[in-house]
C-alpha cells in the first residue's frame, strides 16, 4: 500500500488566498486548527486523482481548498467522491467535478475528519489508496470511547431498540450506554443518507481489542456499519496550538512515524528568534514575532528592541504584504523587504 510521506512544512499564507490557513491573531481557534490541518492534507491532492471527499468541519475545509486551487489551475482533472450529500452539495456548489464509487472503484486519496484518534490511528470514523485524516488536537484519545464521545453504529430502522440492548448488552463491561440519535429540531429519528438509523453508543471504559468489538457487533442482526475505522488512515495530520504533526503508519505494520513537528512551538519559536529568524515559513514567523513581543513584555520593556525580521526562501512575490497586518497587529511597523532570487528578506520594527 502506497504510504503517504508528508514533506512538513507550515501552510504557506499564500497572497491571491482569500482565506490564509494561519491567521495572525495570537489565539488560533479550533477552527483554524481544523483548517491547517485540512491544508495540509491537500498537500497530496495531485492533478488527475480521483478523491475522496470526506464529511464534517474539517473534511469541509479540504473540500474548499480542493476546490480554490481547481479554480486557480493548480490543480487540474480531478474527480471528487462524495461522501454524503451534504458533502455532494458542498462540491458541486463549488464546482468540484464528481462522481461515485460504481464508475470509479479506485480512490487514489481520502480525505475526512475523525471524531477521535486513538495512539495506533485507530479511529471512530474513509477510503482510499491513502486515507488521510485530518483532526484538531482535541480528537486525540488513549483509547476509543476516551472523550467520552459517541460511537455511531448505523442500523436498519427496523427493530432498531432490540439493536441498542444488544450492543449495550455486549459492551456492559465497558459501562456502555446507547441512544437512538434524534434530530434536535423535532426529536424524530435521524434519518442516514441510506435511510437507517443511527444507535450512538458512550463507554465509560476502554472496549479492549478493536477488531474483536467491531466483529461482534457487525455479528449482530440488524447492522449496517459501524464507526470505527481500524487500521485504515494512512497519516492522520494533527494541528495542535504547538504545531502541526503527521503521523504515518508504514506499510501494513503498525510502525508509526511521527514526523517533524513542525516550529511554531515555544521552543523553536525561541530557536527562530535567535537565529535571527532565519528560514522561517510565513505561518512561523507571525507566531515568531507574536512570540518575541510576549517576550518583550514579559521582560518588561514592550517599546524597545522590538526589530524582527526573517529571511524566506520560495515564498511568493508579496507575501511581505501579507505579512504586514500579522506585524501591525502586534504594534510592529514594516521597515524594508528585498528579494534576493530565492530568498526574501523583511524586517519590522516596534511602531513608536
Ligand atoms: O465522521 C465524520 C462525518 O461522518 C466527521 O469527519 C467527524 O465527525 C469529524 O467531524 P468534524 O471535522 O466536524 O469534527
Amino acid at each position: 500500500m502506497a504510504v503517504a510521506h508528508a514533506t512538513i512544512e507550515p501552510p504557506t499564507l499564500m497572497v491571491s488566498s482569500p482565506a490564509p490557513p494561519l491567521c495572525p491573531s495570537v489565539n488560533l481557534t479550533q477552527d483554524d486548527l481544523k483548517k491547517i490541518a485540512a491544508y495540509k492534507a491537500v498537500e497530496h491532492v495531485k492533478s488527475g486523482m480521483v478523491v475522496g471527499l470526506g464529511t464534517g468541519s474539517t473534511a469541509k475545509h479540504a473540500v474548499d481548498r480542493i476546490a480554490h486551487l481547481l479554480q486557480q489551475g493548480k490543480l487540474k482533472d480531478i474527480v471528487g467522491i462524495p461522501t454524503s450529500t451534504k458533502t455532494h452539495e458542498q462540491a458541486v456548489s463549488l464546482g468540484i467535478p464528481l462522481s461515485n464509487l460504481d464508475s470509479h472503484p479506485v480512490v487514489d486519496l481520502a480525505i475526512d475528519g475523525a471524531d477521535e484518534v486513538d495512539p495506533e490511528l485507530n479511529l471512530v470514523k474513509g477510503r482510499g489508496q491513502k486515507f488521510i485524516v485530518i483532526v484538531d488536537e482535541s480528537k486525540l484519545v488513549n483509547y476509543v470511547g476516551g472523550s467520552r464521545l459517541a460511537m455511531p453504529v448505523e442500523v436498519i430502522p427496523f427493530c432498531w431498540n432490540h439493536s441498542l440492548t444488544r450492543l449495550v448488552s455486549l459492551f456492559a463491561y465497558a459501562g456502555c450506554v446507547g441512544e437512538l440519535r434524534k434530530y434536535a429540531e423535532n426529536g424524530e429519528a435521524f434519518v442516514t443518507d441510506n435511510g437507517n438509523y443511527i444507535i450512538d453508543l458512550y463507554f465509560e471504559k476502554d472496549i479492549g481489542d478493536l477488531k474483536e468489538a467491531s466483529d461482534a457487533i457487525l455479528r449482530l442482526p440488524g447492522i449496517v456499519e459501524h464507526g470505527m475505522f481500524i487500521g485504515l488512515a494512512t497519516s492522520v495530520i494533527v494541528a495542535g496550538v504547538d504545531g502541526v504533526t503527521v503521523k504515518s503508519k508504514v506499510g501494513n505494520e503498525l510502525e508509526m512515524r511521527q514526523e517533524r513537528q513542525i516550529g511554531f512551538n515555544r521552543q523553536n519559536q525561541n530557536e527562530a528568534l535567535q537565529r535571527g529568524g532565519e528560514n522561517l515559513g510565513s505561518g512561523q514567523l507571525m507566531m515568531a514575532l507574536q512570540r518575541k513581543t510576549q517576550l518583550q513584555r514579559s521582560a518588561g520593556c514592550p517599546k524597545r528592541g522590538a526589530a524582527a525580521e526573517a529571511k524566506i526562501g520560495q515564498r511568493p512575490n508579496g507575501w511581505a504584504a501579507a505579512l504586514r497586518p500579522a506585524a501591525a497587529a502586534l504594534g510592529l511597523v514594516f521597515v524594508t523587504s528585498t528579494n534576493v532570487v530565492a530568498n526574501q528578506r523583511v524586517q519590522f520594527t516596534k511602531g513608536s
